[in-house]
């Protein structure tokens, strides 16, 4: 396949999504390409539109509503072959799309089906309409992390603090957390794990840990590893069957866990930290031009706290990530 002497075709994608986190999507309409097929509302970007303007045409033509509020997210690329009806008629000839996907979280009007296109609203989690356009696959598994993503701070807190916030958190809704505690043996940090397991469990939330601590985790029933960003370079694939994050600091590493296709990745220092005192920090104009581009969630690390999640995703991330401030009592 020759991919080099494609066309890219740029579409604006609308992630509309309610409060309760469920999202709005569409059957492609019979006499489209793809008829027949689920996708989010949306559109090509015409020749001097931003794909922000184009999105929000797009939503008004099909859907009749007027967008309100929105966050840049993810940019993929995805080579699509040419497709054939049943008559063997071609339907869309092969082409390169680069979707520029926004979540957008308020607008005016009910959206209608303006195009005779179906509607429906999904959990992410748990879509069940079919088929969905190719692109879209690793879509709903990154919509499906969660915002706000804690990692552990035993060494600062204690035992006794440290589980007693673990449960304030949990009951407060936390839903992603990080085991990353690099001065415990094996030994300690694999009770201190089970701990934390058990009692996440019953919350559903997800216990990664990070690749530090990895040779005490074959006997642990975590949701995934985290790779730090050293590791993250050794990684030739993403491991199987498990949720995969990492470390980044600079593009080549953002570039790096791209290429394997991970889930997700921490973008950081965003600003100045305690635990990384030396670093210097990113800030939020370099760390949204980093990933203006970028195919996977991220999250904003370094110096984070609950309120600064809207300018973060106002930035292009996909959530915040809290090392001490996700364990203060408020
Ligand atoms: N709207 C939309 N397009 C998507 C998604 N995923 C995906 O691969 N695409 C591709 O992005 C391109 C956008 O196409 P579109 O058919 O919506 O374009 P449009 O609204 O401007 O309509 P048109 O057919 O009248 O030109 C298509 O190649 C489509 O296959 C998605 O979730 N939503
Ligand atoms: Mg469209």
């Amino acid at each position: 396949m020759n991919t080099t002497k494609r066309k890219i075709t740029h579409a604006a994608v609308g992630v509309i999504q309610r409060e309760d986190g469920w999202v709005l999507l569409a059957e492609r309409p019979v006499g489209k390409p793809w008829a027949g097929y689920w996708e989010f509302p949306g559109g090509k970007v015409e020749e001097g539109e931003t794909p922000q303007q184009a999105l929000k045409r797009e939503l008004q033509e099909e859907l009749g509503i007027a967008v309100a509020s929105l966050y840049p997210w993810l940019t993929r690329s995805f080579d699509y072959e040419a497709k054939y009806d049943a008559t063997g008629q071609l339907d869309s000839p092969a082409k390169t799309v680069k979707l520029h996907f926004f979540i957008v979280t308020k607008w005016d009007g009910e959206p209608r089906g303006l195009e005779n296109q179906q509607l429906v609203w999904q959990p992410p989690e748990n879509i069940e309409v079919s088929p969905m356009l190719p692109a879209n696959a690793p879509i709903f598994a990154a919509l499906s992390l969660p915002s706000n993503y804690a990692i552990t701070n035993l060494s600062e807190l204690g035992e006794d603090l440290f589980f007693e916030r673990l449960k304030i958190s949990l009951d407060n809704g936390l839903k992603m957390l990080q085991l990353r505690e690099k001065q415990l043996s094996n030994q300690a940090f694999q009770t201190f794990a089970e701990r934390v397991i058990q009692l996440a469990k019953p919350y559903k939330a997800k216990v990664l840990i990070n690749s530090g601590n990895q040779s005490a985790s074959a006997a642990l029933n975590v949701a995934g590893i985290h790779f730090n960003s050293t590791d993250l370079m050794q990684l030739q694939a993403k491991p199987v069957g498990m949720l995969c994050g990492a470390s980044c600091h600079n593009a080549e590493q953002l570039a790096h866990a791209a290429a394997l296709g991970i889930d997700y990745v921490m973008l950081s220092p965003v600003k100045a930290t305690r635990s990384h005192p030396d670093e210097e920090p990113l800030g939020w104009s370099q760390f949204a031009n980093l990933i203006s581009d970028y195919a996977l969630p991220v999250y904003a690390l370094g110096g984070m706290r609950p309120p600064d999640l809207h300018e973060a995703k106002s930035h292009g991330a996909h959530g915040i990530a809290m090392l001490r401030s996700a364990w203060l009592s408020e």
